[in-house]
């Protein structure tokens, strides 16, 4: 058979590694491997190669996507699709995998109801906010990224009497702002799924610092476009010289972890052996309580992700 590996979407780190294996199990199955480059654009344009090893040599500690990746308006299109389709066609594709998050879950599961494609979905964002599975691919690299920033700017903070305030990426989702809040220590953590309370918090960081607290960090998810006011609110209620860090993409490169890359090749090894043994697939491979399962798109697609309760609950004991 000829299974083809995109990205789409925001790239994290592990795609590599899953491009890497999609490509070298599939010619160890005596199957044929193609790339599509630059994600749903690409397809769109026929940009569809069969895969050479040298394709993939070399790439697996890599950051970012060496077939690239994009967010495509003409993807919305019925007629974009349509040529997407014959492109697949036209390259002898039996089956699709995608790398991808929430977003490109969503054009898959338009896709494959308009036309008879074989897709599998490896879930790939830093922000971990697809429904259905505990991990997505990435998530912890950037979570390592964040915690060295983290303590980096801990070091100062402590040093000068000062608060900090850090935006961290998460478009909807808290998930990166709670673990990060979680695993730095830090006393304030702002996410767009609970409000925040301010006067809870004011009262228990006042009574700390009458206490001897001589700094203050603080995690902001950037979903919550409150960056500036929690900086504000610190500066002028609890009298702290604040300064603000924003992580921005550096969230979304460098080497994967070596967890990273070993789920890269749990998913990769999974996808391809279920397009292998299906005529008209529609499901993403998911993670749940430690174990691998096949999900549905439409499931995936038409719920929404939550944070775990057990995690939310840590928000109130910050200190
Ligand atoms: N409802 C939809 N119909 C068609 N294409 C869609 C739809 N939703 C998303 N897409 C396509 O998927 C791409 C990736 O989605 P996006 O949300 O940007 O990234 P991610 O997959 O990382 O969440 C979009 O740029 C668009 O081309
Ligand atoms: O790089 P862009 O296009 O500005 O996108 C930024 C967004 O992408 C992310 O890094 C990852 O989100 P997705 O993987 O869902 O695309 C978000 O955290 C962030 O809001």
């Amino acid at each position: 058979m000829a299974l083809a590996i995109m990205g789409s979407g925001g790239d994290a780190p592990g795609m590599n590694a899953a491009v890497k294996k999609f490509v070298d199990y599939l010619y160890d199955r005596g199957e044929t491997p193609h790339l599509i480059y630059d994600g749903l654009e690409g397809l769109i344009d026929g940009k569809i190669k069969k895969a050479e090893h040298k394709d993939v040599a070399g790439i697996l500690h890599r950051g970012g996507c060496v077939i690239r990746s994009s967010r495509s308006k003409r993807f919305y299109d019925y007629e974009y699709r349509k040529q997407a389709y014959e492109n697949l066609q036209k390259n002898g594709i039996d089956g699709l995998v995608v790398l991808g998050g929430d977003g490109s879950f969503r054009a898959m599961d338009v896709f494959s109801k308009e036309f008879p494609v074989n897709f599998v979905g490896i879930p790939t964002t830093i922000d971990n906010d697809i429904y259905g599975t505990d991990y997505c691919l990435g998530v912890d690299t950037a979570l390592n990224t964040i915690r060295d920033a983290l303590d980096k700017i801990y070091d100062t903070a402590s040093t000068f009497n000062r608060a900090f305030v850090v935006e961290v990426m998460g478009r909807e989702c808290g998930y990166l702002a709670v673990i990060s809040a979680m695993g730095s220590g830090a006393e304030v953590c702002v996410i767009p799924e609970v409000a925040f309370n301010r006067p809870v918090a004011e009262a228990r960081l006042k009574r700390e610092i009458a206490n001897g607290r001589n700094y203050i960090l603080a995690i902001v998810a950037e979903g919550t476009k409150k960056t500036q006011e929690i900086a504000e609110w610190i500066e002028k209620d609890l009298g702290f010289e604040t300064r603000v860090t924003v992580l921005g993409h550096i969230q979304r490169g460098g080497a994967p972890s070596s967890y990273d890359r070993l789920m890269a090749f749990e998913f990769a090894v999974r996808a391809v052996d279920h397009l292998l043994e299906s005529q008209r697939s529609n499901k993403v491979v998911v993670y749940q309580n430690g174990h691998f399962d096949l999900l549905e798109i439409d499931t995936v697609v038409s719920n929404k992700y939550q944070l775990n309760p057990r995690h939310l609950a840590m928000l109130n004991i910050l200190d």
